[in-house]
């Protein structure tokens, strides 16, 4: 079997992600060398990671780094636990890291990473050795100027400490490049824990004023309650709409008049879930928020949450991507024919590397930026590449996934071909 007969082989996500990059690639009409270059990921390493539980017992789990392109810098993107974790959709969220990269203009390649491991099942000390085990594997291709990885789902700043920590160990210094969304006592930036959520409210807040829609008290439903999720329906509640409706993978919560989102947060950090919240009713099913008749919905939790089996059934005015790959490239279509705005998760979630490439300038420059001032130059950024998209958009006649897919994809093909096809 050849190389490309193995990158094939796809799964759902991959399958999207080459979807949307062949149609880039058609309405760009990349060169064929330079569209083969950047239909391959460039570099993949798959480890055995032990799971040493607390009473002795080994399991073995599987984990992987794949870097999608290294054109225009190094390779950057999340590390996600999770036991669904599978090689091609680490190769889809690779692909997306690239694009995202490249859209925001800053100095990345693609890159992502993850363990087959489902952390609510582990104590802090076992996962501080999966984790330590999964960065001796991948030590050899990650670093400050290779790939530097940051959080995804089911990793947070205390996961990059330990990267960070078990890398340096083996350098013998201290090497807090290698990671991103670090504690601010390992050279973490400000604002990093909810930059990719002040990046999704930001946009939604254009976004709704792009439809016409710009009074108080939108109705929005979140779909995942994690990071993103959280820290979204966090500030939207804080900017004055009415989150009506959250999910997480236990269940969803509704309550027509606004859910007191700060109220809730405590209800999950007490247990681990919005299910059970005293304060709103019950809906079916986590996917039932989908269907709520709501201005706003951010799918923020995985990939192919809106499909072709349910995409019918949504009925927001505006969708802004909080998870990377939450729509089918085949229901995104349906819902471009149905005129339902839908913001790109390259560009809606990309304040956090955004932020993330911050805390890399700020240790680069040993000066510390406030959090108004991250702040600031997040939502800078974010409105820039805004207009540039939505403005691509009206020139090309497409929506705005296609001009930010076109936007990205010409640049690192610009940039490969002026490596010679180096990538
Ligand atoms: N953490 C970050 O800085 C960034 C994350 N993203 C993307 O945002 C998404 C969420 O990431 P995080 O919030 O960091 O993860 P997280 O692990 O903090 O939270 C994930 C949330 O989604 C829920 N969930 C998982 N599967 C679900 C399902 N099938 N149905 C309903 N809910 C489900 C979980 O219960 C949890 O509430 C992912 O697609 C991730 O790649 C994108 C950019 C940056
Ligand atoms: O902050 C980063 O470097 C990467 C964040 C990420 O994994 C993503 O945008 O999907």
């Amino acid at each position: 079997m050849t190389v490309v007969d193995v990158f094939e082989r796809t799964s759902g996500p991959y399958e999207d992600a080459l979807t949307r990059y062949r149609a880039s690639a058609d309405r760009l009409a990349l060169e064929p060398g330079v569209r083969s270059v950047l239909q391959h990921p460039r570099r993949e390493m798959s480890v055995a990671v032990p799971l040493v539980r607390d009473d002795g017992r080994v399991e073995m789990l599987t984990g992987h780094r794949v870097q999608h392109n290294l054109a225009r810098g190094p390779g950057k993107g999340g590390i996600r636990y999770s036991p669904l974790v599978d090689l091609n959709e680490i190769r889809a969220l690779a692909m997306w890291m690239t694009w995202k990269c490249a859209l925001l203009d800053i100095p990345y390649g693609g890159a992502k990473g993850g363990v087959t491991v489902d952390p609510s099942t582990c104590s802090a000390d076992e996962l501080e050795r999966v984790t330590r085990n999964f960065v001796s594997g991948i030590g050899p291709i990650i670093g400050p100027d290779t790939d530097i990885p940051a959080p995804d789902v089911g990793t947070d700043e205390r996961t990059m400490a330990w990267i960070m920590d078990a890398f340096s160990t083996t350098a013998g210094r201290a090497v807090p490049g290698v990671v991103t969304g670090k504690p601010l006592a390992l050279g973490g930036s400000q604002g990093r824990v909810s930059a990719t959520a002040h990046g999704v409210a930001h946009v939604a807040d254009l976004a709704l004023k792009h439809v016409g829609m710009n009074h108080g008290g939108v109705t929005v439903a979140v779909h995942g309650f994690g990071n993103v999720g959280a820290w979204t329906a966090t500030l939207l509640h804080q900017a004055g709409h009415r989150v009506v409706a959250v999910a997480d993978r236990f269940g969803a919560v509704w309550n027509g008049n606004g859910l007191d989102v700060p109220d809730l947060r405590r209800h999950v950090a007490e247990t681990g879930s919005v299910f059970g919240y005293g304060k709103a009713d019950p809906l079916p099913t986590a996917d039932a928020v989908l269907g709520l008749e709501v201005d706003l919905l951010v799918p923020a939790s995985v990939e192919r949450i809106i499909h072709e089996g349910n995409v019918r059934q949504v009925r927001a005015n505006v969708i802004v991507e909080g998870a990377n790959g939450p729509i089918t490239a085949t229901a995104g279509d349906m819902l471009d024919d149905a005129g339902v705005l839908v913001v790109p998760d390259i560009l809606a979630n990309a304040g956090g590397v955004v932020v993330s490439y911050f805390e890399w300038v700020q240790a680069q420059q040993g000066l510390w930026w406030s959090a108004d001032e991250v702040r600031s130059r997040l939502d800078a950024r974010m409105t820039d590449v805004w207009r540039q998209v939505v403005e691509r958009a009206s020139a090309d006649g497409t929506g705005l996934r296609a001009a930010a897919m076109d936007r990205a994809v010409a640049r690192v093909a610009e940039a490969c071909v002026a490596r010679g096809l180096g990538h």
